[in-house]
């Protein structure tokens, strides 16, 4: 038999008992042996053998015998078996018993404790089974029966059960469908787990950077914290030191301010003491104060008295005063006026700046006045002399601008508008600012500009503003003589083109006509035409050029500039070789009136005069100095004739005296500029320069006259025009008779005075013969002259006698009087006019013409000096050129007028002035005397038409 079935069979009565056993120890183990041994024979036997106990080790032997000879352990309980082994084991343990080793013992009873616990163990699975298929079994009876009452039981009930299974299986399916679903939701449920849970992980991770980031910035702000934690910690212990300071200091000031307080009050009172002692004597002195302030009252009554008397004294004092500078103001003006009306020659003086080069800076210029007084001294002298003294109209420092130059010639320059003649020339020595002044450094530059640009700018200005009431023509001629030879520095054939006709085109025939007069008079008659010019042709005129713009004159005058001779010397890098004139045209038309304003500025830059050592010139250059010196010379002793008021000026020395002879002699405005060189080496150039200025400023040249003509004027001009072309007739006649004297056939007074003589048809001279004593006014206008009285008594005709007179009065208030100065040679159709011969009748022709005026005589003079006979030759007469050349249309008119020579012409009767019939008996012994008998005569009676106007 088995254990397991061992175990069965005593389950009833031992199981409990060996489970107490094992929860027990070893006493507990014992009594479960007990018990099982309770239950069968063999417990028994047991226990009879212990009641043996007392020998112990007999007693294991005996009791192992014992089993051995039961020999029925089969039929004993698995757990009996075992309480036995296990007392016996006890037992030689107890009693160490030598038989069975110790330590075997004990392993042995470890087995069966352990054999013992699983026995239990499977007991218990065994015990639980069993309940399992007990309850099993009663539920499988339950269905039994169940099974039975539904076989037994209705159709009804069946159904019912049916139903019942039928819808058991529906839920089933739905459950299952439910719990398929439930899955998908499952499977889904898991996605989005996964989902979330990566999105999780993601955001765990950037949690975590987060963190770590967080963590670094905790950690830097942990760390500023700190440090500005320690800074605070440090500025609080400074404040706390400072306040601690500053309590000290408080405290110590507190008690410098108690100390300082008890001070001022100890001094308080000091003061006060004080006070109170002065309080008293200031009211003694207030009563001695008293009297003295009513003393002073009364000085000061007495004082303020003499103060008004004082006062008015001053008041008077200071009126004298400002009345001395207004009368001073008046005096100048006063001057000035008496100047112009004297027509002194206007002398402003110019000094030049020291140029850049210029090493010796030493001056000899010692003092600039307001009024024009200037002194110069020698500074290199070893002795020095005293100063030299000079007076002219104005003086300009270094420093003078161009405009400040300007605007001091304005006036004069203006008053070119309305009529007058002006001529502008510099003087000086070359190299000291000539062409500066008069044209400038850089015609580029306005501020630059010289007197010519501004002053024709200035004229095209004025003529703008006045246009509403005059109509103002320019024209605009630019020469130069250059070694005694006069060229046309505007003569250029580009221009030629642009301005065809006659260079004049904007102008009016009779006002062209009259220009090409003026150009024709000027230089033709003065006969500097008749030098060879530079390319080799005669020049019949120099080129007029109309101009509308400041534009055009600056193309003229650049291309007139750059025509001019220059060249380098040693003290000018650009010396003008030349001297340039530039003349200025105007006419003016006055709109309402008609009248006609006529007026010519002249803008001459002389060439410098030099001292050929200094500018160490060789060849060309020293040619040019010597014409250079040698017509300033010329013109030196010009002014110094005109100067000593001497009845003969030498014009004709030079073309340059020859040019500026109107300028100079006739009725303009004349204004010289003296330039200056303030450098030491070229003071004796100086001094000499300044005392040819005071000369010139010596000069008087009359009062200057505006050329107008009325309507009136302008007829009898045309009148007069008619009467030249008798006079011209009488020339042919004159030179028929010519040829009559060379045949012998022509008495003796005809070959002197051919113009007197009648051969036939009446002529003009025929009717200027009228009877002497038919008027005394006439005849009181050629009283002087034997000559005319001859040609009284040879004349019939009182009424020409008028008209003549009319004429000549006329034409010396006409423009052409001014402007021809009476120049008076002329060269006319190849024919050459012999001085000598025909002096007499070419004169009265100017005088009829009116260009004789106040120098006549003297220029006669001039002509007859050896000089002048070089080539002063005239081809022809006035009256030709005014018929042929200027006003042909009414030449042709007069023709047919002289051929109707009987017809008398009446002209308007002009006021006869005063001065000119007192003038006309002004003595011309000096003259005389100067003159050679054979022409005494023509210059007497020249005279005797023409007294000099500028001494009236
Ligand atoms: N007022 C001034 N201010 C500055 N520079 C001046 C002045 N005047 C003259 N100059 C200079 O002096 C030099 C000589 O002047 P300019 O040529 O005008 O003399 P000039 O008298 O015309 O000489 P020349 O007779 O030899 O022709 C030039 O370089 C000129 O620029």
């Amino acid at each position: 038999m088995d254990l397991q079935s061992e175990v069965h069979v005593s389950e009833n009565g031992g199981l409990n008992s060996l489970n107490e056993a094992r929860n027990g120890g070893v006493s507990g183990k014992i009594e479960a042996f007990n018990g099982l041994a309770e239950g069968s024979n063999f417990s028994h036997v047991l226990q009879s053998n212990q009641s043996k106990h007392g020998h112990s080790r007999s007693l294991s032997a005996s009791k192992i015998s014992e089993l051995m000879k039961l020999g029925n352990l089969e039929s004993a309980s698995t757990q009996s078996l075992f309480s036995v082994v296990k007392k016996i084991l006890d037992e030689s343990i107890e009693k160490k018993n030598e038989d069975i080793p110790q330590r075997v013992a004990s392993v042995l009873k470890l087995v069966v404790q352990e054999i013992e616990q699983r026995v239990s163990k499977h007991a218990d699975n065994m015990k639980k089974q069993n309940n399992l298929c007990k309850s099993r079994e009663d539920r499988y009876q339950s269905k039994i029966r169940a099974l039975e009452t539904l076989a037994n039981g209705t159709t009804e009930e069946n159904e019912v059960v049916m139903n019942q299974l039928q819808q058991m299986k529906i839920e089933k399916t739905k459950t299952e469908e439910r719990k398929k679903l439930e899955e998908q939701d499952l499977i889904k449920l898991r996605k989005e787990k996964d989902t979330y849970e990566i999105k999780i992980s993601s955001l765990k991770e950037e949690l975590t950077l987060a963190k770590k980031n967080s963590e670094k910035i905790r950690l830097q702000l942990e760390a500023k914290t700190e440090e500005t934690k320690d800074k605070l910690q440090k500025k609080i212990l400074e404040l706390e030191f400072f306040l601690t300071d500053s309590r000290n200091k408080v405290k110590e000031l507190e008690d410098l301010t108690e100390s300082k307080f008890m001070r001022w009050k100890r001094k308080e009172n000091a003061y006060n003491h004080f006070i109170d002692s002065q309080f008293g004597s200031l009211q003694e002195l207030k009563l001695a104060s008293e009297s003295i302030k009513h003393e002073v009252l009364k000085m000061k009554n007495v004082y303020a008295e003499e103060f008004y008397h004082f006062g008015v004294n001053l008041k008077g004092l200071t009126d004298a005063a400002k009345d001395y500078h207004s009368i001073l103001e008046e005096n100048r003006n006063l001057y000035n006026e008496v100047q112009d009306l004297k027509g002194n020659i206007r002398v402003y003086c110019r000094v030049r700046p020291f140029l850049r080069g210029q090493s010796e800076k030493q001056t000899t210029i010692q003092y600039i006045g307001e009024n024009g007084e200037l002194a110069v001294q020698n500074p290199s002298k070893p002795v020095k002399d005293t100063p030299r003294l000079f007076k002219f109209n104005k003086v300009f420092a270094p420093a003078a601008t161009q405009e400040e130059v300007f605007l001091d010639t304005q006036p004069l320059i203006r008053s070119v508008l309305d009529g007058y003649n002006v001529c502008i020339f510099a003087y000086g020595q070359t190299g000291s600012g000539k062409t500066y002044t008069m044209t400038g450094p850089n015609a580029a530059s306005i501020v630059d500009w010289g007197v010519n640009y501004r002053a024709l700018n200035d004229l095209f200005n004025i003529s703008q503003n006045r246009r509403s009431s005059i109509s103002y023509e320019i024209c605009v001629q630019m020469v130069e003589i250059y070694n005694e030879q006069v060229r046309d520095l505007l003569r250029n054939d580009n221009l030629h083109k642009r301005y065809p006709f006659n260079m004049c085109s904007s102008f009016s025939l009779h006002s062209l006509c009259t220009m090409f007069f003026i150009v024709s008079f000027d230089l033709h008659t003065l006969g500097i035409w008749n030098t060879a010019q530079p390319n080799g042709l005669a020049v019949p005129d120099a080129s007029m050029y109309p101009v509308k713009s400041t534009e055009d004159v600056l193309e003229l005058m650049n291309i007139g500039l750059n025509n001019r001779a220059v060249g380098a010397t040693a003290l000018n890098e650009r010396s003008s070789r030349s001297h340039s004139i530039l003349t200025i045209h105007v006419r003016g038309t006055e709109l309402e009136t008609d009248g006609v304003l006529r007026g010519c500025l002249h803008l001459v830059d002389l060439a410098g005069s030099e001292r050929v050592d200094r500018s160490e010139a060789t060849g060309n250059r020293l040619r040019e100095a010597q014409h250079i010196n040698k017509s300033l010379s010329a013109l030196g002793d010009v002014i110094y004739a005109l100067a000593q008021k001497s009845p003969h000026v030498p014009y004709r020395n030079s073309k340059l005296t020859q040019v500026l002879q109107s300028s100079l002699g006739g009725q303009a405005k004349t204004l010289m500029f003296v330039q200056l060189n303030p450098d030491v080496q070229s003071y004796s150039e100086t001094v000499s320069t300044l005392k040819f200025a005071e000369r010139v400023s010596g000069v008087e040249l009359g009062a200057a006259r505006s050329n107008k003509e009325g309507r009136g004027v302008r007829e009898l001009m045309e009148q007069v025009a008619s009467l030249k072309d008798s006079v011209a007739k009488k020339d042919e006649e004159i030179g028929r008779l010519r040829l009559l004297k060379t045949n012998g056939t022509v008495e003796k007074r005809e070959m002197s005075s051919p113009r007197r003589h009648s051969t036939g048809a009446p002529r003009p001279t025929q009717r200027l013969s009228g009877g002497k004593t038919s008027s005394e006014k006439a005849a009181s206008d050629f009283d002087n002259s034997s000559e005319y009285s001859d040609r009284q008594s040879e004349a019939g005709s009182q009424q020409s006698i008028h008209e003549f007179k009319h004429h000549k009065e006329f034409f010396k208030q006409s423009r052409l009087v001014a402007l021809g100065g009476g120049q008076n040679l002329l060269k006319h159709n190849g024919i050459k006019f012999d001085l000598a011969d025909g002096g007499i009748n070419f004169h009265e022709d100017v005088e009829l013409l009116g260009f004789g005026d106040a120098d006549s005589e003297e220029r006669l003079s001039d002509i007859s000096e050896g000089d002048l006979s070089m080539g002063t030759e005239t081809d022809g007469s006035i009256s030709s050129i005014v018929e042929y050349t200027l006003f042909p249309e009414v030449a042709k008119s007069s023709a047919e007028i002289t051929e109707k020579s009987n017809v008398p012409v009446k002209l308007p009767r002009p006021p006869t002035k005063k001065g000119q019939s007192g003038s006309s008996k002004m003595p011309l012994s000096k003259s005389s005397s100067k003159i050679p008998s054979s022409k005494r005569a023509t210059v007497g009676s020249s005279s005797a038409f023409k007294p000099p106007k500028k001494r009236q």
